[in-house]
């Protein structure tokens, strides 16, 4: 499978390239030249699979050229071998057809290990195959960050730096990250926003001698081979109900827009799908838009579901370069004006194309509470208040007789206070984490400032 960015830098890269490249050099977004497509007998063929193995199945295609399918399902296999639920993405009935699909049974209780876990195997295999070494620079409001470290902690040829927002984690996100101790991690404590880490991280990409320099890579959703890695779970939870025969419908908490792409992308597969819900906390421009065509940034502010306190979502720009029938020139041209002005305009037509399939939901602090109360009152269920967001979502745009699949994307022992004050039930920690508030937390509190940040990661990864 070849690949071209959204921008325009049309140079043919292949999988294992841009697994290493990260974000395209126009500053663009990796997408493949085109969809691989499955038969609904190649669908069904899939439904006995173990999860490892379906997963190697479905990403195949993307990696074709780079990574074989022996391979895949070798490294998929080690990668979910860690996880604590047999079914790896079990499914959980909460309500008459809604469903909870939990990606939240990997080693840092977040969906992020979903992907992490495979992606810290696939750069091993193919750095040692091109005998060259990477460093990581990514951006967390909490989670990416402690997947992305539990992955690649310990792995030689590569060094990690982590940027997350300082003081804008739950105490559980941050020293998830903040308490690992091999000499290949960096901790970053910013101070800003996650859209300043993120601006950051892209900054650093376009500093093409420090990016030359350190060899700088990426596993932010930025990265394709992360919505790869994110797509087969959408494909094991709509077979389950009877996909290819029957269409299935997913509700996703969204944030930096890279879980509910991957949905829409196994639908782009041809996996028959009736609606993607989006839900939204109070930073709510992607529901904005999908509701009112009001692509429109305002400042970042605190919320209960930290993990999706984002404005600039940056997997918006890979549906755009879709909607806009993959004109990479008008793609860039919305992008760079997006920066420049706040405002994003998205012809009518494409909003309309995107209202299609996509659909959206805020739900205020005080309404996720009172969601997360009436779950546990009325089923028993401890969500998360990202979670709980995505129930909401998915319960407003139910239809009957569609099942309604929504991602369960936190453990809520990640979220103790909020869980607590909605459900006074104390959401314990799993065994492995059980003494994470007692070990000794490590990292540096930057200034948002480029070569402060820079000169930070340099002398990591000179160290290491
Ligand atoms: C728990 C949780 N839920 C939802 C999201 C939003 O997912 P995405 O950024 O892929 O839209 C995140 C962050 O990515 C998260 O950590
Ligand atoms: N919510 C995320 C933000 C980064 O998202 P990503 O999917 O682009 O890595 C987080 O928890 O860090």
């Amino acid at each position: 499978m070849r690949y071209r960015s959204t921008r325009g830098d049309a140079r043919p890269r292949d999988f294992s390239d841009i697994l290493l490249a990260g974000l395209a050099e126009d500053g663009g977004l990796y997408m493949p030249e085109s969809w691989p497509q499955f038969t609904p007998d190649q669908w069904r063929e899939l439904r006995t699979l173990p999860y490892p193995d379906l997963a190697a199945r479905v990403i195949a295609p993307f990696a074709e050229g780079s990574i074989d399918l022996s391979t895949l399902t070798r490294l998929c296999r080690e990668a979910y071998a860690g996880f604590s639920h047999p079914a790896i993405a079990p499914l959980c009935e909460v309500e008459d057809g809604l469903f909870a699909m939990e990606l939240f049974h990997g080693p840092t209780l977040a969906f992020k290990d979903m992907a992490m876990q495979l992606l810290g195997r696939l750069f091993e295999h193919v750095l040692s195959e091109r005998n060259q070494s990477v460093t990581i620079v990514g951006a967390t409001s909490g989670d990416t960050g402690s997947a992305a470290i539990e992955a690649f902690r310990g792995r030689d040829r590569l060094s990690v730096a982590i940027l997350h927002p300082k003081g804008r984690t739950s105490d559980v996100q941050r020293r998830q990250m903040t308490t690992v101790t091999n000499d290949n991690i960096l901790n970053i404590a910013l101070e800003g926003t996650f859209d300043d880490c993120q601006d950051m991280v892209k900054a650093m990409f376009a500093d093409q001698p420090f990016r030359d320099e350190i060899h700088l890579s990426a596993v932010n959703s930025i990265n394709w081979a992360r919505i790869a890695a994110q797509i087969p779970y959408y494909v094991r939870a709509a077979l389950t109900f009877g996909a290819p025969d029957r269409p299935v419908s997913f509700a996703v908490p969204t944030g930096n827009f890279g879980n509910v792409l991957a949905a829409w992308a196994a639908s782009r597969m041809g996996l028959p799908v009736k609606k993607l819900c989006v839900g939204s906390n109070r930073n709510d421009i992607l529901t904005r838009f999908l509701l009112s065509n009001d692509m429109s940034m305002r400042a970042v502010e605190p919320s209960l579901s930290p993990s999706m306190d984002i404005q600039v979502s940056s997997n918006f720009e890979r549906l755009l370069f879709e909607l806009l029938d993959r004109d990479s020139a008008a793609c860039a041209r919305t992008m760079t004006e997006f920066r420049q002005t706040g405002r994003m305009d998205v012809p009518h037509k494409a909003w309309v194309h995107a209202g299609e399939t996509f659909s959206g939901k805020t739900l205020s602090d005080e309404e996720t509470r009172i969601e997360m109360a009436r779950l546990y009152r009325e089923s028993g269920y401890l969500a998360d208040p990202h979670s709980a967001i995505g129930l909401a979502a998915g319960r407003q745009y139910q239809e009957q007789g569609v099942p309604m699949i929504v991602a369960a994307t936190a453990h809520p022992a990640k979220f103790p206070d909020a869980v607590v004050a909605a459900t006074g039930h104390h959401p314990a920690l799993p065994p492995h984490l059980a003494d994470l508030h007692e070990r000794p937390e490590r990292f540096d509190v930057l200034p948002n400032d480029l070569a402060t940040v820079e000169a930070a990661v340099r002398k990591h990864v000179r160290r290491g």
